[in-house]
Order: C-alpha cells, then structure tokens, then sequence
C-alpha cells in the first residue's frame, strides 16, 4: 500500500521557529470494503497492451515531423458549437487516435455514458445515479433517477430561484431594517465554492452582466481561517447583506462554523430575529437546514444524484450568480451547458470533444507517462477555470482502486494547474519549455468582451494576448504536448459553462477508461476525522490544560509547542468577531 509522503512548514511568528513535520498518510483508510469482483481491469485488455507496445513506436518519432503531416493534422481538429479543438500537437499519430477507440470500446464507454443519462446508480459505492446533467436540461426533458422525472424537480427549484433573486434584486424582499439587500456573502467550499467562484470571475467582465450587477456585490467565504470572514465582511453593512450557506450535506465543518459566525455577526447588529430575513440556504439537506435556524421555506435544494464538485449547475451555483446577475443570464449559460451535454451524449467518438480530451488525457498519464496537465487559460475572465478543474479532476479521479475496490496496477487521475496566459509564462512555462513534459491545454476566446486599442501599436491588446495563445504550443510542440482550444465569438457568459461541461465530461470519460468511480470521494475523510481529533485535543488543552497524547511523537511536538506560543488565549474568550 503506497504511503503518500507529505509535508507542511510550520512556520508561525508565535513559535518563532520554522519547523516542517512530515506525516504518512495511508489513503485508502476510507475506502468501503466492497466485494472484490473479478472484473477484468482495463489493463488486461489487449487495447490497452497494444497502446503499451505503440508507445515504442511513439517516442521514436517527433512532434517536428507529425506537425508537417498536414492531413494529420487536419483530421485532429474538430468543433462544436463555437468550440474549435486543435489537438494535432499530442504526440499522437492517426494509428495512436485508433488505438484509444479501440480502448474506449474496450471500456463500453458508450455503454458507460448511456448508463449515467438513464440514471443508474453508476455511482456504486454511495448507491446514487450522476445526473448533474439534469441541472441544466431543457424544461421538457425526461431524465429518470430511480423510475422519476427528475426534471419538473430541477425546474421547481430553478423557478424558486428566479422568483427569490428577483424579489432580492428590486427590493421587494428587504431586511431586517427595511433595507434592499445589495449584497451577498455566499458561504461554502470545494463543489460549494469553487464553481460559483470561477463563473462569477468569468462573469465580472461581461459587459450585460455586469449591467446587470450594477451596485451589487457578490463575495465566497470558504476559508475557516478567521482571515477570510475578516476580509468577507469588511465593508459591508449586516443591515444590506443577505448571507447564502450552500453546502451539499450541510454538515461541513468549515462551513457551518462560518456560518454560524456571520449568524452571530447578523445577529450581535440586527437581533436574532434578523437571520431569517438575512439568512438563506442552498442542500441536499432540509432537515439540517431548519435546526441550523433557517426557514426551510428559504431553502433551495439539490439532489444527492449531484456530486458536489458537479453542483454549479443547481441552485449551488445558480441562486448566488442569480442574485448578483439575474436568473435570465444564468439560464443562458444553462443552455451552454446543456448543449454540450447533448454533444457528449450523442457525437461520434471522433467528433465528440469530452471524449477525445478525455482519451487523449488517458493516453498522455497512462502511456506517455506524463502524469500533470497544465490549463492555460488566454483570458484572465478564465482565471477561476484551473482551481475549480482541479477539483473536478483530482477529487473524480485521484484514486487508487477501481470502482470494484480493486487496487489498480496504474495510476489513475491527473495532477492539474494552471493560471491565465500570459501570466503563466512569466512564472512555471520556464519547465515545461525545458524542463519536464508536461501536457498543456491552451484556451483561446476569440472575441475579448474588452477590446482595447491604443493608437500608434502594432495590434489590439486582445491580439497582443492571442499572438502569445498562437505562439506557445508551437514553442512547446517541438518535444512537448499540447491541446489548443479556441472558442469563437460566443458571448462571454456562455463560455465558462460550455468549457465546464466540456471538462465535466472529460473527467467523466477518463474514469470509465480507468475503470474507476469518479462520483465519490472517500479519501477526503481521513483528514476530517483527524482534524476532528486535533479539536477535541486543543479544546482540553484550552479548558483544562490536558497534556497532548494520542499522536505521533512530530505532531505532539509541533501541538505542544502551538499551545504553548498562544496560551495566552483564554480557555473561555468572550465572542469575538473580526476587528477589520
Ligand atoms: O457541499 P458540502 O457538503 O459542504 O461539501 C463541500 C465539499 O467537501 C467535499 O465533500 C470534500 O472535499 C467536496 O466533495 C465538497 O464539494
């Protein structure tokens, strides 16, 4: 059982010393012990031992040459919906594109995919269907989970949150003190947080919806770190906030001490009485939501058939965007969304752009052995695009046994990062010019919803961007990979969702090639579990000063000595809330 080693510095002003402990963590702590199938793992195929052995032929040849092969790079364009994908800089020939057909028949990935739209509970260890794409289905659509339309379910939500973010936006639902409500603090984190965050970023460069925003703001509070309630807060005025908790489970710790702290910050300015005019909530989990204090009339739900790296599309991310833009921008990017999910669900392989991202990620970790992917967003509207892929790909597919629990002899999951073009070459493109390989998906928009001309330069601002979105594969293709995907003149808000999806789906088909269970996410709860033995030993220390046991002799240190440097905390402070 591999142990992941891994470090964290210390290095606290109070300790005044900067120490780094090391702790071995055993991953598959969490996993549920399910019957051991027999189920042959995609490895034993014989297309997959035949791209083993194609990969020899591969690493003699070099991407110099397959550039010039233009009918190979012809065929290695394909484009949707004002989506244009380049892929002709994979170190991939024709014969290697074939071959991951052939793998994907041999993981009956359509079979897969028809099986998730028909909502079977793919999705086994938590016995649940995977029908995010429900979220953003057409009024009249027909999705079934468990024999029922889910459907009418999503649109009744949808229209809560239309009527909701109306009534917020022109005043007839004010707060406690009469006030419209203008601003918002939406708290969450992961699925509850980065989704919203990165179409919001997307969003605050869209000329109509920023008409829309007009006077309005729109914050995320994630962090538990005192820091980020400080920095949510200032400024605002708890008389004029409405607060949204979003999460999935309602049972986050982070979360719900946050929310219980912008309660206290409501109600210490406004009464108690005021959270329910102050305070709305987005779960799967209604029951939670009432004995947290919050109406449930006031509460938006979602589905447990919607992972919450999956969530943006539900009220998770609709009911904040909503209230900041409008429902009638939000639904358009719905539509984006839903007509890429019709494009995964119904394409041919060799034109469909989920799957051909998804093998060609299966190709490049598994055969090639470049096991990280670089986003490189050329449009600084995308800046939010790599964090929240990080979580859609590492949380799917960082796992270690397939979805029959079989330890898998491969490694699975990609290792994701990326910040916007240029930025990006100012800071990590030195290694992967000449350093290591590292495959790199380049996003380019066409049309900047800020175009910029400066009289007496050689180009447009947006041209100035877009020579160095042209440039670089061609720098890197030279020994390295590269995807390039150019999105036409689409209006910006359409953008982030159909990308979303794009990337949803790839995800989605690199774990049915790996054979893994993309949908559940055992291995975070190792670190809850332990963070909550690290509270209850802090709160004894505190309160009667119990010595530190139960960890390792690293960890003991490290605790003692962090009680020690703020001991001056009293055991029992009065409620403080942030100063700024
Ligand atoms: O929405 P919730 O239930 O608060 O969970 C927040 C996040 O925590 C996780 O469960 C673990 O990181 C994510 O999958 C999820 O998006």
């Amino acid at each position: 059982m591999p142990f992941r080693p891994s470090h964290s510095l210390l290095d606290c002003e109070l300790l005044n010393l900067a120490s780094a402990f090391c702790q071995l963590q055993l991953p598959f702590f969490f996993i549920p012990l399910v019957e051991m199938a027999s189920t042959t793992l995609i490895c034993d195929t014989q297309p997959w031992k035949d791209l083993k052995a194609h990969t020899e032929d591969i690493k003699k040849t070099h991407l110099r040459d397959l550039m010039n092969d233009k009918e190979r790079c012809e065929s290695m364009m394909v484009e949707f919906d004002g989506m244009f994908l380049d892929y002709s800089r994979q170190c991939a020939t024709l014969e290697t594109i074939d071959k991951l057909y052939k793998l994907a028949e041999a993981a009956s990935l359509k079979q897969q995919i028809n099986r998730m739209y028909s909502g079977e509970h793919i999705n086994s260890t938590e016995n649940r269907s995977v029908l995010h794409v429900a979220l953003r289905a057409p009024r009249d659509a027909v999705i079934n989970s468990d024999g029922k339309n889910v459907v009418p379910d999503v649109w009744n939500v949808l229209d809560k949150i239309k009527d909701f973010s109306e009534k917020v936006r022109n005043g007839s639902w004010v707060g406690a003190t009469g006030k419209p409500l203008k601003d918002v603090i939406a708290i969450g984190i992961g699925g509850s947080f980065l989704g919203p965050l990165f179409v919001h970023a997307a969003l605050q460069t869209d000329p109509e919806a920023v008409e829309f925003a007009k006077g309005r703001q729109l914050r995320f509070l994630a962090n538990v770190d005192p820091i980020d309630v400080a920095r949510n807060i200032a400024g605002l005025n708890p008389e004029t906030t409405l607060v949204v908790v979003v999460s999935k489970t309602f049972t986050t710790a982070e979360t719900m001490l946050n929310a219980r702290t912008l309660r206290e910050w409501i109600s210490s300015a406004l009464g108690p009485s005021a959270v329910a005019k102050h305070m709305v909530a987005v779960s799967t989990n209604l029951t939670l939501v009432e004995k947290f204090g919050i109406d449930p009339n006031n509460a938006f739900a979602f589905w447990d058939w919607v992972g919450g790296r999956y969530s943006v599309c539900s009220a998770v991310g609709v009911l904040p965007l909503s209230l900041q833009y409008g429902f009638s921008i939000v639904e358009k990017f719905l539509k984006g969304a839903s007509s890429i999910d019709e494009h995964f669900r119904s394409a041919p392989f060799e034109k469909n752009i989920p799957v051909l991202l998804g093998l060609l990620s299966v190709w490049n970790v598994s055969f090639l052995g470049y096991p990280a992917r670089a986003i490189l967003p050329y449009s600084q509207a995308l800046e939010k695009f790599a964090p929240h892929i990080q979580q859609v790909s590492m949380e799917s597919n960082g796992k270690g046994v397939s979805i029959d629990g079989v330890p898998l002899p491969y490694e699975a999951g990609e290792i994701d990062f990326g910040e916007p073009g240029t930025n990006g070459q100012h800071s990590f493109y030195q290694l992967i010019h000449q350093g290591r390989v590292i495959p790199c998906d380049f996003i380019g928009i066409v049309k900047s919803q800020q175009p910029v001309y400066l009289k007496g330069e050689v180009v447009s601002n947006h041209d100035e961007l877009m020579s160095n979105f042209f440039a670089q594969p061609d720098a890197l293709a030279y020994g390295k990979t590269a995807e390039q995907l150019l999105k036409e003149n689409v209006s910006q808000h359409l953008i982030p969702h159909k990308l979303l999806a794009s990337y949803e789906h790839r995800v989605t088909v690199e774990g049915f090639v790996w054979g893994i269970n993309s949908f559940d996410q055992w291995g975070v709860e190792l670190g809850k579990s332990l963070a909550t033995q690290v509270r209850k030993q802090l709160n004894a220390s505190r309160t009667k000063s119990e010595p530190v046991e139960g960890f390792n002799f690293s960890t003991t240190t490290l605790l003692t000595r962090y009680l020690q440097a703020s001991s001056d905390i009293p055991a029992e402070p009065p409620t403080l809330l942030p100063r700024i």
